[in-house]
């Protein structure tokens, strides 16, 4: 669906991503690595975010591959690509319906006017509500985006994500912030989504990863030192030594270093 050829990146003389061959089919395939590794300036490369320093990005449509190394953002959406972000991006003071609805005009033909509450917008707001449905958020449609708790947050950024249909789905971290209690629904989301997305995930939370993953891709100083099915890439040398050190299931905060806060953290609380 999705790929990479000699990408790379350089900030001044860092070099953040460093030349990448990757391809991702239809399948969830998480990237991991440790903090600095490169894996959200590899997200910014796949989305126009950031233009690369050499190599390119192409994206698949039936036998042909199309080159979008040079798209925009906002191109690379139209083109079906759709990620969610580290640092939540919803709209808090609309309601999670809306917050939906306009990532579909966003994703349609009536990207300028899209806050406009009128009622040809239906279709748009019907295509929203099933997004909502699928996440399990449909009874809180109504509800401003703020009272909801962070890994119902989490669902709606995933929920937006899905707006317009994309055939491939980038979703970093999302996890993060997410209390221990919400983290199994999330991680039968990301699941659920990869059933008709080809997905790649950023995950630092290593039991999810070996769980839901087809596929685990490792980064280390941005360049790829593993790929290849979990189970594997977790008994890989190179990979415990760069970045597992010594992980084992069920004890993923010693490995990687991370933490889950607390619901309680969020502006809304609601459980
Ligand atoms: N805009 C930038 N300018 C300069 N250096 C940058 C920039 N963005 C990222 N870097 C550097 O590039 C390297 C890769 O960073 P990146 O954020 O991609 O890593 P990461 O794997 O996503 O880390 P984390 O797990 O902490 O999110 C780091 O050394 C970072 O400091």
């Amino acid at each position: 669906m999705l790929r990479t050829r000699g990408l790379t990146k350089d900030f001044g003389g860092l070099t953040a991503v460093d030349s990448v061959d990757f391809e991702l089919g239809t399948e969830l395939c998480s990237l991991i690595g440790p903090n600095g590794a490169g894996k959200t300036t590899f997200f910014n490369l796949l989305t126009g975010v950031l233009e690369p320093t050499d190599g390119t990005v192409s994206l698949r449509h039936g036998d042909d591959w199309e080159d979008i190394t040079d798209a925009s953002p906002h191109e690379t959406a139209q083109r079906g690509v759709h990620r969610s972000y580290q640092v939540t991006n919803v709209f808090p003071e609309r309601t999670v319906l809306e917050n939906v609805r306009v990532a579909e005009q966003a994703a349609g033909d009536d990207s300028l006017t899209v806050w406009r509450n009128v009622d040809h917008f239906e279709g748009y707001t019907e295509r929203a509500y099933a997004k909502l449905e699928r996440v399990g958020l449909a009874d809180r449609a109504e509800d401003p985006a703020s009272t909801l708790s962070h890994g119902a947050k989490r669902k709606l950024e995933v929920a937006i994500a899905l707006a317009g249909d994309p055939s491939v789905l980038l979703l970093d971290e999302p996890n993060a912030g997410v209390s221990s209690e919400s983290v199994d629904e999330v991680r039968d989301l990301i699941r659920d989504v990869a059933d008709d997305h080809a997905v790649l995930l950023v995950e630092h939370n290593m039991d999810i990863v070996m769980d839901v993953s087809d596929r685990v891709v490792v980064l280390h100083q941005g360049a790829v030192i593993a790929d290849g099915p979990p189970e594997d890439v977790r008994a890989n040398p190179d990979v415990q030594s760069a970045y597992l050190g010594g992980y084992e299931p069920g004890t993923l905060d010693e490995a990687t270093g991370d933490a889950t806060d607390d619901e309680s953290t969020d502006s809304g609380g609601v459980a």
